[in-house]
């Protein structure tokens, strides 16, 4: 579990694309990297209004194509291929070292800052391979953000939590805005917002989860992923936590690592179920998952009769 801060805009650029060059052209090829199935290698902006719809089903946002993750020797996942749907929740289930945390990772290339990490096949955001040459990881990470395990606001005041992404993006016009709707979003605007200029760190452990996924929110990204984020809470704020999960998932594609089961089954859409050596054993409709899975395998893990 890394307790690295995928939002320290420390770390961001002023790009708004995923792409080193950032002049949202097309390469030589014309293609369109809005369409999420083309096959193309492209190197044009990532942009929510490229987007299609098909019928009924939600569009596909990302998608692992025959993933291997290597820790040096040690093959940490292996050979994974899933599709993940827009404005849904997955969660990421398993037991504990089966890769789940290592996936979450992989998908905004927070592995990246691991020296031992090598990865193989592919990760696609919205059709375009995120280890391709001309992806920037940290304009990647603001289209896909990350909230950790344990709450890391910023030693600064509330309101600077959720704005230092947004001043280092220079986008500091409407900036009270910008905050008070980031901070509506996380659920989080009517318990402070008389204390906007105090300290982040005095808020409670729920509220300073909520406050890091307002900061996440705050640069707009497409995608939250979230490494066990209610973990270190107590029961209630745990269940605000949820409630916000769910709520996230209208505006948001949320992809959330989990140890509770319960939790995955009351608020996720989608449910992968890794098991030991980094293999995904099945992959389906939550509900299929916990009522009817096709695997042994899972039907005994979540059945607590291991892991
Ligand atoms: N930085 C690292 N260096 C070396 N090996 C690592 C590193 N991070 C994870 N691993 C190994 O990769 C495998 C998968 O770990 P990962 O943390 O992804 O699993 P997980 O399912 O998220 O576990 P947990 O539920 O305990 O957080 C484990 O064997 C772990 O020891």
């Amino acid at each position: 579990m890394t307790q690295d801060n995928a939002t320290d805009p420390d770390d961001r650029t002023d790009q708004s694309t995923i792409v080193g060059s950032g002049d949202g052209t097309d390469d030589s090829t014309g293609r369109d990297t809005a369409d999420p199935t083309s096959d193309s290698h492209l190197s044009r902006s990532i942009t929510r209004e490229g987007t299609t719809t098909r019928d009924g089903a939600a569009e596909t946002v990302l998608e692992s194509r025959n993933l291997d993750v290597y820790y040096n020797d040690v093959q940490a996942l292996q050979d994974i291929s899933l599709e993940i749907p827009k404005n849904r929740v997955t969660a990421l289930i398993g037991p504990s070292g089966c890769g789940k945390s290592t996936f979450l990772r992989s998908i905004n290339r927070m592995n990246d800052l691991i020296d031992a990490a090598r990865i193989e096949g592919e990760l696609r955001f919205r059709g375009k391979n995120v280890y391709d040459d001309d992806v920037d990881p940290v304009a990647l990470r603001r289209k896909i953000g990350m909230v950790f395990q344990h709450p890391n606001p910023f030693p600064k005041s509330i309101y600077d939590n959720v704005a230092y992404g947004l001043r280092i993006q220079d986008e500091t016009e409407n900036l009270d805005e910008k905050v008070e709707t980031a901070l509506k979003r996380a659920a989080l605007f009517e318990e402070v917002e008389d204390q906007l200029d105090e300290s982040a760190l005095d808020l409670s452990g729920g509220q300073q989860q909520r406050l890091c996924i307002a900061r996440a929110i705050a640069v707009d990204p497409e995608v939250i992923l979230m490494d066990e984020p209610a973990s270190a809470l107590d029961p209630i704020a745990t269940s605000k936590i949820e409630d916000l999960i769910e709520e996230l998932a209208e505006e948001y594609t949320v992809v959330i690592v989990t140890h509770n089961m319960q939790q995955a089954a009351r608020i996720s859409d989608k449910t992968a179920v890794f098991l030991t050596g980094g293999e995904l054993v099945e992959y389906d409709d939550t509900e299929k998952i916990f009522e009817n899975p096709d695997s042994q395998r899972v039907e005994d893990y979540i059945t607590g009769k291991f892991g």
